[in-house]
């Protein structure tokens, strides 16, 4: 459940914490209790009747007894461009008797200062955020500015004149990187690089800002999860504010530790507003209804439309309901004449504009004419829409949803059935085919992210599905996949994808979806293939070669 808080608090991000990578730098004194649990994001610990060497044990920052003057903490904010700030709340829990009596904050911005440096206490650009204010015991103090200061980097946290305090958490808004900064995707709806949460349909069990924390959490209660729905055709919604507006590519759906209350499908929009909260803006879609799975990074190539704007918000509809731990959406921030941002040159490198957005300077690039896919993790909620995912699941409850598991050979294994249908669909012609179990030696392809590989030809089994399974990769092995659905008989471009898959996973094709033939990367693999044929090469496999190339394959 969420407990109630000021607004100011649920408004905007606990920039201060060290989940987000803030730390402290340099403290006067911390005696008897470390100064650096003050920025920790969860509530202080009673450790009541706890004794050290010291003295007694303290969640918090506590320094000794007698000081004449006052008492200091220099902290770096995570965010390398620093956040405005909207209040703070000091929390002398659980001291008592031995509370700091009070406190005041001051700031500075130096983005530009090594992380090793730390400015001096006593520098004479510290300016007053929070004049000096009185403290009780064992509570929070929430203080709420006459609006938005900074941005900061630093922050110097005043305690007159000794004593402790439990937490400190400073709110506010985290500012964006210096586009000058950003030359390659990057997710900008995370909350480092200025993203928000502005808005949710219902977070009963766990709050939309914890879809842009960094990292994966650690436990099904550090995403974002809503209440259950009763009947109807029910959704839930949350609105994500970039960071600057931005040309979207890929976007990732992680659904870490929602094992049996992960939403069943969802979608993503985007707008262009000026409002922090989008009221009446007209939405596109950028990602259609796509199947979600348990406990897992889902990675999504998003609609050529996701490329073609500077979009300021993103909204992710969940059907019906649920939790989704995290949102990633990786994009461009539009270049300064408001084109398109150049992303093949940007992943590869080689761009005029990527350079162009360190000088923030436009200058006429390459922008490549055919389509770019990113080569993305390969799931089965993913790969459905082309086939099946061959593997096991050592988390049975990550497993997708039905997949019958036993166990075999007298309860020495595990039997994980059904994953792929070995499937010949008989031509009206009526040709007989035999089930060929084979196995393909590939020679790697050299890919790099500077050398992206492009597309030349696409192969389709119309009446078979293919299996391949690697026999010759190590578990952290990697082999590349390109796939598009068929539409009357030839590729659907609209539905090209790559999945980079693991050693430890195999793939099948469905009949009729057009495929790459294998790539192998980084070096020779054997895989074993199951495959339909009747020897007829008109029938077993259709091949069209694209030699303008049918798109750029680039790595995440
Ligand atoms: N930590 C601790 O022991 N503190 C008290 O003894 C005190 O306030 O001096």
């Amino acid at each position: 459940m969420i407990t109630a808080l000021p607004d100011f608090v649920n408004d905007s991000i606990e920039v201060s914490s060290n989940a987000l990578g803030s730390r402290v730098l340099a403290v006067s004194d911390d005696f008897f209790a470390d100064a650096w649990q003050l920025l920790q994001p969860h509530d202080p610990v009673n450790l009541k009747g706890q004794f050290g060497p010291k003295g007694a044990l303290f969640d918090g920052w506590e320094n000794a007894r007698h000081c004449p003057t006052f008492n200091w903490v220099i902290i770096r904010l995570g965010s390398p461009a620093g956040a405005s700030l909207l209040g703070f709340d000091i929390d002398t829990r659980p001291f008592d008797g031995n509370e700091g009596p009070a406190g005041s904050v001051e700031a500075l911005f130096l983005p530009e200062l090594p992380d090793e440096d730390v400015p001096s206490a006593s520098d004479t650009r510290w300016v007053s955020v929070l004049p000096r204010k009185p403290l009780g015991p064992a509570s929070r103090h929430f203080f709420r500015l006459d609006r938005l200061h900074g941005p900061f980097t630093h922050l110097k946290l005043c305690m007159y004149p000794d004593g402790g305090f439990g937490r400190f958490r400073a709110y506010g808004v985290i500012s964006p990187p210096l586009l000058r900064s950003i030359t390659t995707p990057i997710d900008l709806a995370h909350v480092l690089n200025g993203g928000r949460c502005v808005a949710v349909s219902d977070q009963h069990f766990g709050v939309g800002k914890n879809l842009i924390l960094p990292g994966r959490g650690k436990d099904m209660g550090d995403g974002w999860e809503t209440k259950r729905s009763r009947g109807g055709d029910h959704t839930d919604w949350a609105i994500l504010k970039l960071g600057a507006p931005c040309h979207l590519l890929h976007a990732e759906i992680d659904t870490a530790h929602f094992k049996g209350n992960f939403p069943e499908s969802c979608t993503l929009d985007a707008c262009v507003c000026q409002e922090t909260v989008p009221s009446n803006a007209r939405w596109t879609s950028v990602l259609g209804r796509v199947k979600l799975g348990p406990h897992r990074q889902h990675q999504f190539q998003l609609e050529p439309a996701a490329r073609q704007t500077a979009w300021t918000h993103v909204r992710c509809t969940i059907f019906p309901d649920g939790g989704i731990k995290r949102l990633r959406l990786y994009g461009l921030p539009s270049r300064e004449d408001g084109r398109e941002p150049d992303f093949l040159g940007a992943i590869t490198g080689t761009s005029q504009v990527a350079s162009s957005l360190q000088a923030v300077a436009p200058v006429d690039a390459h922008t490549p004419s055919e389509p770019l896919i990113v080569a993305l993790t390969l799931t089965a909620e993913t790969f459905a829409p082309y086939g099946s995912v061959i593997q096991s699941y050592a988390d049975h409850a990550a497993a997708p949803r039905g997949l019958r598991i036993v166990l075999a050979n007298g309860g020495t294994a595990e039997k994980f059935n059904n994953l792929a249908p070995v499937h010949y669909g008989r031509p009206r012609s009526g040709e007989q085919a035999e089930l060929n179990s084979c196995v393909y030696r590939c020679q790697p392809e050299m890919f790099t992210k500077q050398e992206p590989w492009t597309v030349k030809v696409l192969e389709r089994h119309q009446y078979s599905s293919q299996s391949f399974v690697p026999i010759s990769l190590p578990a952290n092995g990697r082999y590349l996949v390109i796939v598009a659905q068929d539409k009357g008989g030839k590729p659907d471009l609209t539905s090209l994808r790559a999945f980079l898959a693991g050693g430890s996973q195999g793939i099948s094709y469905a009949a009729n979806v057009w495929h790459h033939p294998m790539i192998a990367l980084d070096t020779v693999t054997d895989f074993t293939c199951l495959v339909y044929e009747t020897g007829i090469a008109s029938i077993d496999c259709e091949i069209l070669e694209f030699p303008d190339g049918l798109a750029t394959v680039v790595m995440p």
